[in-house]
């Protein structure tokens, strides 16, 4: 029986999972690097495929936008599909002056405003969501042997893409948060609460302090640095 929200059958997902938010990148990824990709599911048009990256199963799995739909898929995946390794491939807004466009980001940690692990902890505790230090370790490994600058630190997971108080925004980048996303919070817990391991790579695709974004039709093109980082750290580690 599938899941509420996917519908492969037991066995056609990968141990091993990407996930962008964008279903379509899930199938451009599919195709573009993997070898003999199936789509597994269409259900809601969240697209999830498995194939072969050298050698080694992976899937990638469309998520959505935001914690509440992310929770979902990782959920399911990890749950009922018994999914051990994600890593979210997804676009991110820079909050740092150090980090420029087109630079991957990956998440050593993901401070959040969402109530999500308010209501998970009952409000008493503040969770700290972290990534899998096996996974951040072979990214790093991933990025170094492909010439690329990984640049690893703390994201923020809002809730909100528009927001009416810059100023927190700014405050976060003094405390040393480097980019804006809206995931990874609700996937570094869930992977905790599965005894799963999770890892979120971002591309900065715009600067909110500069006020500079990638036009829509690079914004692709600059994935490609990530997903490398993330294919080769997944059959790797
Ligand atoms: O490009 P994706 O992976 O969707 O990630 C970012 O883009 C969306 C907002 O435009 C949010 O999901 C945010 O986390
Ligand atoms: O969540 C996101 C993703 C990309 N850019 C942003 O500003 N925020």
């Amino acid at each position: 029986m599938p899941t509420p929200h996917i519908s492969a059958a037991k066995g056609e997902i990968s141990d091993t999972v990407l996930l962008p938010g964008d279903p379509l990148r899930a199938k451009w990824i599919a195709e573009t690097y993997l070898e003999n990709p199936v789509c597994y599911t269409e259900v809601r048009n969240m697209f999830g495929y498995t194939g072969t990256y050298k050698g080694r199963p992976v899937s990638i799995q469309g998520t959505g936008m935001g914690q509440p739909s992310a929770a979902i898929y990782t959920h399911e995946l990890m749950d009922y599909y018994d999914v051990r390794t994600v890593i979210r491939v997804g676009s991110a807004g820079a909050v740092h002056e150090d980090i420029e466009l087109r630079d991957v980001v990956a998440g050593i940690g993901a401070t959040t405003n969402s109530s999500m692990n308010r209501i998970r902890f009952q409000n008493v505790v503040d969770y700290a969501p972290v990534a899998d230090y096996g996974l951040l370790k072979a990214a790093d490994r991933a990025a170094a042997e492909a010439g690329i600058d990984l640049r690893v630190g703390q994201l923020y997971s809002s809730d909100t893409f528009y927001t009416d108080a810059p100023e927190i925004e700014a405050l976060l980048s003094d405390y040393g948060i480097l980019a804006i996303e809206m995931e990874a919070a609700a996937i570094y817990t869930l992977a905790a609460k599965f005894k799963a391991r999770a890892l979120a790579i971002c591309t900065i695709s715009d600067h909110i302090i500069k006020g500079t974004a990638l036009p829509s039709q690079e914004r692709q093109e600059s994935f490609g640095d990530m997903v490398e980082i993330a294919l080769n750290a997944a059959v790797q580690s």
